[in-house]
């Protein structure tokens, strides 16, 4: 288990970007929503080990201190996944996987092998001798989770995964983050509710850098009686976060 209680973050002293928002991931999806400005790659990225920050962290039960230089098993079993994700020039699909393996502490041998397994698991195996500069956006977001795949990252940190994709680039991105969620826990920022909201979902709402909702699908809909699941999901979230 991940546990993170952000007491107060910011960027610059004396600005406070989130305050008083704790997370625990243990499994599954949690969907991490928020209008614009919100703070939710701010979390991610807090998550990642990209900033310290005053507050505590856990992982699977033990203190890790939450500065930058967080241990090297806490680096192995966190994976970031930025909004945009940015090829190595010049290098294969496979070898852009492989290179984050290696980074990340495995051997060459075991990275490029295991590089092969992870563009698999997200639809790319075709792909693997391609340079990855060359892939469409979809590939591109799909090509970052296989780097986060190769070291067997058991949390992953999404953000905004499915932002500009077209729907069967969309649908195939939702299709992987099935599969990794069965033996892994993703946190998702997103604006993209329907596509991404499922039954067995959590929910986290962010506004103004506090934590607003923190609880199942049907927690977050359940005042929310009429209408298709997407205009519930949107119901309960204009409840949070009212127009301006
Ligand atoms: N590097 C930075 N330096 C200073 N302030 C920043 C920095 N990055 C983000 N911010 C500020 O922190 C706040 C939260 O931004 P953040 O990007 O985390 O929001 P978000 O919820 O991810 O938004 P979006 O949905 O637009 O991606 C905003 O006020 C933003 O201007």
């Amino acid at each position: 288990m991940l546990e993170a209680d952000v007491k107060r973050f910011g960027y610059r002293r004396g600005e406070c970007q989130l305050a008083e928002v704790a997370v625990s991931l243990a499994g599954g999806r949690a969907v991490l929503l928020g209008p614009n400005g919100a703070g939710k790659t701010t979390l991610l990225r807090v998550l990642a080990g990209v900033h310290g920050y005053d507050g505590t962290l856990r992982l699977d039960g033990e203190t890790v201190r939450p500065n930058r230089s967080r241990p090297r098993r806490y680096r192995a079993a966190v994976g970031w996944l930025p909004q945009h994700v940015t090829p190595f020039p010049g290098l294969t699909a496979r070898e852009h996987v492989s290179y984050i393996g290696w980074l990340k502490g495995l051997t060459p041998r075991a990275a490029a092998s295991r590089a092969l397994s992870a563009l698999t698991q997200v639809g790319l195996e075709g792909k693997a001798n391609e340079r990855a500069e060359r892939l469409s956006g979809g590939q591109m977001r799909r090509l970052g989770i296989a780097g986060v795949l190769v070291h067997d990252a058991r949390y992953l940190l999404l953000d905004e995964p499915t932002a500009g994709l077209d729907p069967r680039e969309r649908d195939r991105l939702v299709a992987v983050l099935r599969d990794i969620e069965r033996t892994r826990s993703v946190l998702v920022s997103t604006h993209d509710t329907a596509a991404l909201i499922e039954p067995s979902s959590r929910v986290l709402l962010l506004h103004d850098g506090r934590l607003r909702f923190d609880g199942t699908a049907d927690q977050f809909t359940e005042r929310h009686h009429h209408g298709t699941p997407a205009a519930r999901l949107q119901a309960a979230y204009s409840s949070f976060v009212p127009e301006e």
